[in-house]
């Protein structure tokens, strides 16, 4: 659709009018895109390098090249139209209340102030990760990587963090099914855990309650853990038949020494939320009827920190050992292959789900 000169026009005043400043970056695309609209493709002596708004804003419009005035003049419209559909959304929305984002079955997912929050949500089942689950975080880590966000928060509902992997997974499974079944869902595990290898921004675990399996082992991918005194961690792995995954037989070593991380991952010792931090997993603990309001106005800080250098600079300490948890992500699947045909670990199912064995 060809945008006429009165809706760029139109376009240019809304900007003036925006509630909520859109940061720096798109700033800078509104100024491109506007001198390329009027002006053409960049005709301005480009600055020197310490000039440095003037350097950015020479670097912005010089990118656009040869585009067209039209073309310009609609992206400026696109832009700002978007601008002031959010800015309005969160004008009409009560101070305080989250906007939500895509419609999850298993999350709640919304973005504020700078933090999109990733809200694990079947409280009646301790927010056990099922199948759909997953899938749901694979895609809603996608989005948030992609949004206008700065960092990004994975919590629980209710009075779990989360239960770990859901061992009603198991039920209802033929004989001729199972080796297809856990098949198919490793390789959605290899998928989900390079999800937070991959992770481009802080990505924040604030541990509400207690924590099991997964939950527990993907939190050596995350960039901090804040946790409430209340929050447990527990990888009862060998009680399961099953073995360490979320790159944890790598992490967890290099967090916590071999023989802690042994203790937690073979023995199952299940850490207080002081045990964990005292072991580098969790990077610090709040008393619970303060944990919320403390940890909230920790992240709205550290969301006005300029986007681009925290993004930056996550990964460069990241990057190096991608490569390595790659294959540590792609080892463990490989070995809980076995573990999942074994009969130790079915038969823990099968204790769980007739007698819903408490760990
Ligand atoms: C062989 C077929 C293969 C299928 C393919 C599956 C493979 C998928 C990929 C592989 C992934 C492996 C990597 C992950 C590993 C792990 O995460 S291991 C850890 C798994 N989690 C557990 O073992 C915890 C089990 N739950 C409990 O021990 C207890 O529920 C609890 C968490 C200690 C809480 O106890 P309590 O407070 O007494 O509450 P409950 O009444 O037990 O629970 C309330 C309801 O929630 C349900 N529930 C809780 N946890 C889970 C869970 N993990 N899976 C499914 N359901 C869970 C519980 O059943 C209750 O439900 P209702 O009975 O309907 O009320």
């Amino acid at each position: 659709m060809r945008s006429s000169q009165e809706e760029f026009e139109n376009a240019v005043n809304r900007v003036k009018l925006l509630k909520k400043d859109p940061g720096n970056e798109v700033k800078l695309k509104l100024y491109a895109l506007y001198k390329q609209a009027t002006e053409g493709p960049c005709n301005m002596p480009k600055p020197g390098v310490f000039d440095f708004i003037n350097k950015a804003k020479w670097d912005a419009w010089n990118a656009l090249g040869s585009m067209p005035k039209e073309t310009a003049r609609q992206s400026y419209v696109d832009l700002v139209s978007s601008l002031s559909s959010s800015s309005m959304s969160s004008s009409q929305v009560k101070p305080g209340a989250d906007r939500k984002q895509q419609e999850y079955e298993n999350l709640v997912v919304t973005s504020e102030d700078g933090i999109t929050k990733i809200m694990l949500n079947r409280p009646t089942k301790k927010n056990a990760i099922n199948t759909q689950m997953y899938q749901e975080i694979i895609l809603a880590l996608k989005a948030a990587s992609k949004d206008n966000s700065v960092l990004t928060v994975l919590t629980g509902n209710g009075d779990y963090y989360c239960s770990g992997n859901d061992l009603t997974d198991f039920s209802g499974i033929t004989a001729g099914e199972i080796e297809e079944k856990v098949k198919n869902n490793l390789d959605m595990l290899r998928v989900f855990v390079n999800s937070f290898i991959d992770f481009p921004k802080p990505l924040i675990a604030v541990v509400n309650g207690p924590a099991v399996g997964i939950a527990v082992t993907i939190l050596g991918l995350c960039d901090a853990v804040y946790a409430s005194d209340r929050a447990t961690f527990h990888t009862p792995f060998s009680h399961l038949g099953l073995s360490p995954e979320g790159c944890s037989s790598y992490t967890f070593p290099k967090i916590m020494g071999p023989a802690k991380a042994i203790e937690m991952l073979v023995f199952g010792k299940k850490l207080t939320a002081e045990e964990a931090c005292a072991r580098g997993l969790v990077t610090e603990v709040f008393p619970d009827n303060t944990f919320q309001k403390q940890v909230w106005a920790r992240l709205k800080a550290y969301s006005e920190f300029p986007a681009n250098s925290i993004r930056i600079s996550k990964q460069v300490i990241r990057n190096m050992e991608k490569e390595k948890l790659y294959a540590v992500n792609a080892e463990e699947c490989s070995v809980l292959q076995e573990r999942l045909l074994s009969n130790e670990c079915i038969n823990a199912a099968v204790n769980f789900l007739s007698r819903k064995a408490k760990l």
